[in-house]
């Protein structure tokens, strides 16, 4: 077989022996080995080229796509040149805020993405009338069609000019004509300088015809690599004759989807995996045929596309983007030199905190069936609450209300905040996912705004609910503890509402929803545990008793309720034994702790579970 071979730019982007494999899990947990989704595959994607990654479905399209764009990297190996910071991900699913316009979000994106003074609103007019999104520029991301969606989140990443998008499956769910349209648009980035690589399942002719370049993949190996119109003129080098019928795309699909193990094998086995491309010869290099077929086939020939130094150092090197030698040296010089510029470009962390609070308010503002929903729940718990207990406060007979309210208290405040972030963290988390990939914002920042957006309606919120509930439960008139008591709640609350982002953002909301609830029940058994023969409680139990946030929280607010030489409460009976508050604090074992210590139990626990949010967003959005 006769080869050529070609170096490819800085532009283009090129890998080599990628193997991608996912563990395989006996009872979910237990790994009991490894599957292979990708076997080594290589090729190059060039820029000014449209490059489409095709296959049966479950060929590994999206996970090529994932491994070679860097949006994966566990379980990933082989060697990929690729300039990262210039790249950006346009997934399958569409992510936006949907609350906010087109316009807005555009804004959003300059100002995370660009530094320079050129006015923000004549790059966002450029790049909406670019993508014949203009006139849509008021709508909110919630009211556009599919592939208008599709063409924001292009608009989105455009802002920052990146050099390589890779799209994932930019065509899905949408009809032929605007899946037609979608690609043309993307046909027109790659020949503006762009190298576009997308993954599609199966083109149509019309689509199919608009790629520059076709990788098709097939259990996770490379069939055929080449333009699309040099696929007939492949398969019938090798005696399969693609019917008159047939558009080609659909008949290598079928021949790889056909369960024939020891075809794919051999396809893979003649593109080498990917090293080799079928091309066509320029004119010069033309054969003298003698009949029509032999001559259109003879104007083929398979070229290495593998960057031969490149693939020497390969040879030596064994971790992904581990690449040795003179070669590697000089692109990693290059890639040094241009990252302190694009460092000393980039947007400062205060200002993306700054953007990113402001968005983050904008949007909790505007969900205001959300802030409805949450004004009610707090004003109705707090009524009701107030209306069981009414006026119960100062009873000195009602001990077990006394201790009833203040668990219930802290109940209601802990289910609230755990639960809403359980569900609707998760969907927050693959978007940050997407913009921290795309490199528009770092983490830090994010997680400050995060945390800072939802405090001032946290507090309102919580204040309804416990003002409500102390001024008619009967409390003291004495504003200083009812700032305490308020205290308390609220402190409980930023403990709950961590517990509740760090489950989101770690699970899934179908796995997060019944981890929630499993993870406070041990807290919420040890809450009640034992208050009615608190002197006997044993010592290992007491100290379980005060990992549990609940219990902190309820004990703190009985310190807070009864301490302080809280005068004795009203006897309407002939005698009552807990009238006298210090009794009843001496009855739960708690009249010698100090409320400040208890206090700072439940910052140690809210600083715990922020730790673990940090850390478990940090994971998800580098693995
Ligand atoms: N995390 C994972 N764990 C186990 N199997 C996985 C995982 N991710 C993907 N797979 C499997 O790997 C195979 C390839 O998946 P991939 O999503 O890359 O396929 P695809 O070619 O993009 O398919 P489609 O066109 O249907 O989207 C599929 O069989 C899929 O079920």
């Amino acid at each position: 077989m006769e080869l050529t071979s070609m170096i490819a730019t800085n532009k283009d982007v090129e890998f080599q022996q990628i193997c991608y494999t996912v563990p395989i899990r006996k009872n979910f947990v237990q790994e009991i080995g490894r599957r292979t989704l990708l076997n080594g595959v290589s090729g190059t994607f060039r820029n000014g080229e449209l490059s489409a990654i095709m296959g049966p479905s479950g060929a590994g399209k999206s996970s090529l796509l994932n491994a070679i764009s860097g949006y994966r990297t566990s379980g990933v190996t082989g060697y990929k040149k690729i300039n990262k910071r210039d790249s950006c991900y346009i997934t399958q699913e569409d992510h936006h805020q949907p609350l906010l316009t087109v316009e807005e979000l555009m804004h959003v994106a300059c100002a995370l993405k660009v530094t320079s003074r050129k006015s923000h609103e004549v790059l966002i007019t450029e790049i909406l009338e670019n993508l014949n999104l203009n006139h849509r520029r008021n709508a909110t991301a919630e009211c556009l069609s599919g592939g208008e969606r599709k063409r924001l989140s292009i608009a989105l990443e455009s802002v920052a000019n990146p050099t390589i998008f890779f799209l994932d499956e930019p065509t899905s769910g949408l009809d032929e004509v605007t899946a037609s349209q979608c690609i043309q648009l993307l046909k027109n980035l790659a020949k503006s300088g762009r190298t576009v690589v997308c993954t599609i399942h199966q083109p149509s002719a019309t689509i199919f015809k608009n790629f520059d370049h076709i990788y098709v993949l097939a259990k996770g190996h490379c069939v055929y690599q080449g333009e699309p119109k040099a696929i007939i003129p492949f398969l019938t080098s090798i005696h399969l004759d693609c019917p008159k019928t047939y558009s080609p795309s659909d008949y290598i699909i079928e021949l790889c989807d056909s369960n024939e193990g020891s075809l794919i094998s051999s396809l893979s086995e003649i593109t080498q995996n990917g090293k080799l491309e079928y091309t066509q010869i320029n004119d010069n290099e033309h054969t003298i045929g003698t009949d029509e077929d032999s001559l259109a086939l003879s104007n083929y020939r398979w070229k290495n596309i593998i960057t031969p130094v490149y693939l020497e150092n390969s040879k030596q090197s064994g971790s992904l983007g581990c690449i040795g030698g003179g070669f590697a040296l000089l692109e990693k010089m290059k890639a040094f030199s241009k990252r302190i510029k694009q460092d000393s470009d980039s947007v400062s962390g205060t200002r993306q905190f700054l953007v990113l609070l402001h968005l983050m308010m904008k949007k909790i503002l505007r969900n205001r069936i959300a802030l409805w929903i949450q004004f009610i729940h707090h004003l109705m718990c707090g009524l009701m609450f107030g209306l069981i207990f009414y006026k119960a406060a100062n009873q000195g007979e009602r001990m077990f209300d006394h201790l009833k309210y203040c668990i219930g208290c802290i109940l209601v405040i802990v289910y609230t905040q755990v639960m809403v972030p359980i569900l609707s963290f998760p969907m927050e988390v693959k978007l940050v996912k997407k913009e921290f990939f795309n490199r528009w914002y770092s983490l830090t920042p994010y997680y400050m705004a995060l945390t800072i957006s939802r405090l001032p309606l946290q507090i309102f919120f919580n204040m309804i609910f416990l003002s409500f509930t102390y001024w008619m439960s009967g409390l003291p008139n004495e504003l200083w503890r009812f700032m305490l008591f308020s205290s308390v709640g609220i402190i409980t609350s930023f403990v709950a509402e961590g517990m509740g982002l760090a489950i989101g953002a770690t699970f899934s909301i179908t796995n997060g929803s019944a981890v929630g609830p499993l993870l406070i029940a041990p807290f919420l058994g040890l809450a009640i545990y034992g208050f009615d023969f608190a002197a006997d409680i044993p010592a290992l139990m007491y100290a379980l008793m005060k990992l549990s946030y609940i219990r902190v929280g309820a004990v703190t607010l009985v310190l807070s309720v009864f301490g302080f030489n809280r005068p004795e409460l009203d006897c309407n009976e002939m005698y009552c034994h807990f009238s006298d508050p210090k009794v009843l604090l001496r009855f739960l074992r708690v009249e010698k702790v100090s409320i400040w210590h208890e206090f700072g139990f439940l910052v140690l626990l809210l600083l715990f579970f922020r730790v673990m949010l940090f850390l478990s967003l940090k994971k998800r959005c580098r693995t």
